[in-house]
């Protein structure tokens, strides 16, 4: 078969390099992309399934992070988001030690109801590195069962969609420079035929990955496919991007700071600082974002705010006839939780696995768009969460606070605050840890935790949980530094 993808920004270039490593041999890759055009320019924070994909593709971790001026990411810290003084983090990974069913966090509820104010964060791991600037490789935590680090990166996009570029051209990808000006529909099939570029030039392909970006050029241009928007869960339709001069120490987590209509990210990369406002132009003009970056970042500006228009929601048809839609012409989750790239991944994924062998199969077709659209929604619920349980007093939070909330998310909600109780569901991206973290952060207190978490006496709890506490705060102290661990991390 003859695949065309179109794009070459990370979601074009994550697709070439992962098709042709695995199915490359089979069936010949061709990507087009036009410098004219460009990508979008932003798309820098991960979370840690990436460091698989990049196994797969057989890339060497320090190389990588080198060439894509990389830093490593612990977690998310979310500023202002339940009051505007209040901040808490998502940290990857677990957070204390499960008694047998019961989640730690039963153990931990139970600590509260018997006088111990103690911090959920103070058994994390990861939130204990994190806020001390600490990095390194760690498996297990030396001496204990217990599970070590769990880490993502920041990465520069630019460098990551050139470093995939000469991953797959080296693996036979062929890459074709030139504007697309018509997609080519065959009339009875209603199939794509073929790309007619500016020059004349005309690319013919059995099968089409839309990577062309927020354009949608064949899954809506000429497929028509349709988009579900979510607007009115999550109203911010705007950003300006405009990166900064690096500061010491490199933290390595991202951060995510509430405004009045939105929120900012700050992204540490190893040259420089990502920046960006995200908020509903309802509640603010194009003018006080770019100005609100202007005085909110820390380091020196490295050019002018650049805005970025969105509109949050999902292709209704991620594959139609001969063509997949992935990255942003598949939909748009806004990045507070650092997702779109997990979601280009997690798609070439299935498409792997759902790969035509030689027709294609409406069964493969329906259970794509299936699974697509679960994955889209369980995050879609997790991003709402976060502007759900507000006790902010602008408009904008107002509304959110107000506002008409999935089923499935209220279902979670209620039954968190009920019983204590959370449940990973499917293949749904998020732990029951994230849930839990973010759940707890922005305000939710369980009235009541597991009978299980009673089977310890009340000694045993209390020293279980001070024990545990001192684990993560000793362990996490007797990691490098992560400007310390960046400098000696070479090929
Ligand atoms: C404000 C914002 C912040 C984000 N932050 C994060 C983040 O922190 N983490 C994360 O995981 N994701 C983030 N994302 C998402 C991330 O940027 C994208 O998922 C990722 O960059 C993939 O984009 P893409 O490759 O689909 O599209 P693009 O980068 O837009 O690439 C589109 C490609 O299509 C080509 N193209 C378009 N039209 C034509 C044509 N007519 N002819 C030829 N070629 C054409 C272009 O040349 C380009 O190569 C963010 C997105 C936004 C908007």
């Amino acid at each position: 078969m003859k695949i065309v993808v179109v794009g070459g920004g990370s979601s074009g270039w994550m697709t070439a390099s992962m098709l042709s490593r695995l199915i490359g041999k089979q069936h010949e890759i061709t990507l087009v992309e036009s410098e004219e055009v460009g990508t979008v320019g932003v798309g820098e924070a991960t979370i840690p399934p990436i460091a698989y994909f990049n196994k797969v593709l057989g890339i060497n971790e320090a190389e990588f992070v080198n060439a894509t001026k990389g830093t490593f990411k612990l977690g998310i810290e979310f500023d202002g988001w339940r009051d505007a003084e209040h901040s808490y983090m998502h940290a990857f990974g677990r957070v204390g030690k499960d008694m047998g069913m019961a989640g730690f966090h039963h153990t931990w509820l139970r600590g509260k109801s018997l006088g111990l104010n103690t911090d959920f964060w103070d058994y994390s791991l990861n939130y204990q590195a994190a806020k001390n600037n600490k990095f390194g490789f760690l498996q297990k935590i030396p001496n204990t069962q217990l599970p070590g680090l769990v880490h993502a990166y920041h990465f520069d996009a630019g460098l990551y969609a050139a470093y995939l570029r000469q991953l797959s051209e080296k693996m036979g990808c062929i890459r074709v420079e030139g504007f697309i000006d018509k997609v080519n529909l065959e009339p009875i099939s209603g199939n794509i035929l073929s790309l007619s570029l500016k020059s004349g030039k005309v690319i013919e392909g059995d099968f089409f990955i839309d990577c062309s970006g927020f354009k949608a050029l064949l899954i809506e241009g000429a497929l028509k496919t349709g988009y579900e928007d979510w607007r009115h869960w999550l109203p911010c339709d705007s950003a300006m991007a405009m990166p900064c001069e690096s500061v010491t120490p490199i933290k390595p987590f991202t951060k995510s700071i509430a405004h009045r209509a939105g929120w900012q990210w700050r992204i540490p990369l190893q040259h420089r600082t990502g920046n960006g406002v995200v908020y509903s132009s309802e509640f603010m003009s194009d003018d006080e974002a770019s100005a609100h970056l202007m005085n909110n970042v820390d380091g020196r500006a490295l050019g002018e705010p650049r805005p970025i228009k969105f509109t949050t929601g999902r292709r209704v048809k991620q594959w139609h006839k001969n063509c997949v839609a992935i990255g942003l012409s598949s939909g748009f989750l806004e990045p507070l939780e650092s997702t779109s790239l997990h979601l280009v991944q997690s798609a070439i994924v299935r498409l792997v696995k759902l790969f035509p062998q030689q027709e294609i199969n409406q069964a493969n077709v329906d259970e794509y768009n299936r699974q697509s659209q679960i994955e889209f929604e369980r995050i879609r619920d997790f991003i709402i969460l976060h502007y759900k349980l507000n006790n902010r007093t602008e408009p904008f939070w107002q509304r959110m606070k107000a506002m008409e909330i999935p089923d499935t998310l209220q279902q979670k909600m209620t039954l968190f605050k009920e019983t204590g109780s959370i449940f990973r569901e499917q293949d749904e991206l998020f732990t029951e840890a994230a849930w839990q973290q973010v759940m707890i952060g922005q305000g939710i207190e369980p009235k009541s935790y597991h009978t299980l978490a009673d089977s310890l006496s009340d000694e045993q709890a209390s020293e279980l949980l001070q024990n545990l506490s001192a684990i993560m705060q000793g362990t996490a102290a007797k990691l490098p530094s992560h400007n310390d661990f960046l400098s000696a991390f070479k090929p």
